[in-house]
């Protein structure tokens, strides 16, 4: 039964009859509908047959056809010569309504078609635009041709056509673009719907209340089913409830209208009005502030390489960002570790060896680093280590032990000893605790190029620039290579 139900498809692309019965029926529904809801003398105050119809041709890009338009229209001439005995006025009225509906389903169309980057199924701020130039459009035909009708004349009109289907369609569109049959995953609990009860009682509370504040009321009970249900559910209580309150205020049962401009109830609802309003920014705020918090932790996450568990190379800049709020000056040096034939590792003993041994690599500098210094992978096999050192020699000094370090660790993979080399550049320079970046930047190249020299010269080497005389550091014995 669910499984039929959700596969039902109103409309289908290679079925023309069924979808041209299916335009008529909905359009003569919603006519129907529209004009049961008339409150207001001859045209309604909620008019839904607009709002629908263009989502539905917005829903379903196929129905974009001129004979699909023309059997709605059709079924609206029709409806009217039935019911109504405004002549030639209803090819003029109905053509208004064809302008809302063709009008918006072509730019949700359009829109669709042009930005995939905008999340479907809706854009809300852009739907809005698109409900105001087709409500605009839409009015100035109505007004036009509704003029005498009822003796009114254009103005009063297009404003009256505006409204109205500038708020319906607005309410109406999000609901049928997203509109689908929920399934229902978990076991429903009762706290599940406290927000659809705070949206009931902030409605009564309007009605109760009344004046034009209290049709705020419902705005943070919105706001709260926002964040806890789908995007679906949200935009049909949204529409139900502004369908309601709509209907509440033209029945005077939601009494906006006041006889004494800033009197004590005016000021009463007008103050709730503006207080509930003043709260959904703040319930946003507060969902602004958790996404931001969770980002943080993303971007913590971003900051250390997951394998070899030190700094990622973004990780390390931001270390060394913060450390440039730290006030004195300092003597920095900066190191370039490259493994030697790190790719005879992944080719003789596999990728999850070679793994295993960039992390016990990264461990064993940090190891000989110390905390006080900062270990990040740049990448692949390529490591940087920054210290803060007495002068170049100390660290000099430092990059040697590393290097040693490495060359006589035994390395283990499934009963097998390993052992691997590395070749280090170096680059030393005083720096203020404000240039750190810029000169971390410098120490980076001129440590790439000694490193480069290091791996030139055979490997397993530290190179690093000396005034008058190059301080290149051999190794006595290269150790096994692997
Ligand atoms: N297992 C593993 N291998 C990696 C990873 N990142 C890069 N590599 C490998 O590291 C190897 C680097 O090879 P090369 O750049 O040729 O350098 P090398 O073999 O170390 O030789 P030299 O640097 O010239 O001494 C490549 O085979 C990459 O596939 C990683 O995260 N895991």
């Amino acid at each position: 039964m669910r499984s039929s139900l959700t596969s039902f498809k109103p409309f289908l692309p290679d079925n023309p009859l069924r979808n041209a019965v299916g335009i008529f029926v909905l359009t003569t529904l919603f006519y129907f509908i529209g004009a049961e809801l008339r409150l207001v003398e001859a045209l309604s105050l909620f008019w839904p047959l607009n709002g629908v119809m263009a989502g539905v041709f917005a829903r379903y890009a196929y129905l974009n056809r001129l004979h699909y338009y023309a059997v709605s229209y059709v079924a609206m001439l029709l409806y009217d010569a039935v019911t109504t005995n405004w002549g030639i006025a209803s090819v003029v009225i109905n053509l208004s309504n064809m302008m809302f509906i063709v009008t918006v389903a072509l730019l949700v169309t359009r829109d669709r078609r042009r930005g995939r980057e905008t999340p479907d199924p809706i854009n809300a701020l852009r739907l809005f635009n698109f409900c105001l130039i087709a409500a605009l459009l839409c009015a100035l035909v109505g007004a036009m041709g509704s003029v005498g009708i009822d003796s009114q004349t254009f103005w009063p009109l297009f404003a009256d056509w505006f409204s109205e289907q500038f708020s319906t369609g607005v309410l109406i569109l999000p609901c049928l673009l997203t509109v689908k049959i929920p399934e229902i995953k978990h076991p429903v609990r009762v706290d599940h719907f406290m927000p659809v009860l705070a949206l009931i009682v902030s409605v009564a509370a309007s009605v109760v209340i009344g004046g034009a504040g209290s049709l705020a009321f419902p705005l943070p009970a919105l706001i709260w089913c926002a964040v806890r249900y789908s995007l679906p559910a949200t935009c049909l209580l949204t529409f139900v409830t502004g369908g309601v309150e709509i209907i509440l205020v033209a029945n005077s049962i939601i009494n906006i209208a006041v006889a004494a401009p800033l009197s004590t109830p005016m000021m009463f609802s007008a103050r709730l009005g503006i207080a509930t309003m003043a709260i959904c920014p703040v319930m946003v705020s507060v969902s602004v502030a958790a996404i931001n918090s969770l980002i943080h932790q993303v971007s913590l996450r971003a900051d250390y390489d997951f394998l070899t568990r030190v700094y990622s190379r973004s990780g390390l800049y931001e270390a060394l960002k913060n450390e440039e709020s730290h006030r004195h000056p300092r003597f920095l040096t900066v190191m370039l570790l490259d493994i030697d034939y790190f790719k005879s590792i992944n080719d003789n003993y596999g990728h999850e060896c070679g793994d295993r041994v960039l992390a016990e690599f990264a461990g064993k500098v940090q190891q000989e680093v110390g905390e006080d210094g900062l270990v990040a992978r740049m990448g692949g096999e390529e490591f940087a280590v920054v210290v803060n050192s007495v002068d170049a020699r100390q660290g000099f000094e430092l990059a040697e032990r590393i290097r040693e370090a490495v060359a006589s660790h035994a390395f283990s993979w499934r009963q097998q000893t390993l052992f691997l080399t590395v070749s280090i550049g170096l680059g030393s320079a005083r720096a203020e605790s404000w240039q750190l970046t810029e000169v971390f930047n410098k120490l980076m190249a001129e440590a790439d190029e000694y490193l480069y020299r290091s791996k030139k010269a055979g490997r397993n080497r530290t190179s690093a620039r000396q005034p008058d005389d190059p301080l290149v550091a051999e190794v006595q014995k290269s150790p096994e290579q692997v």
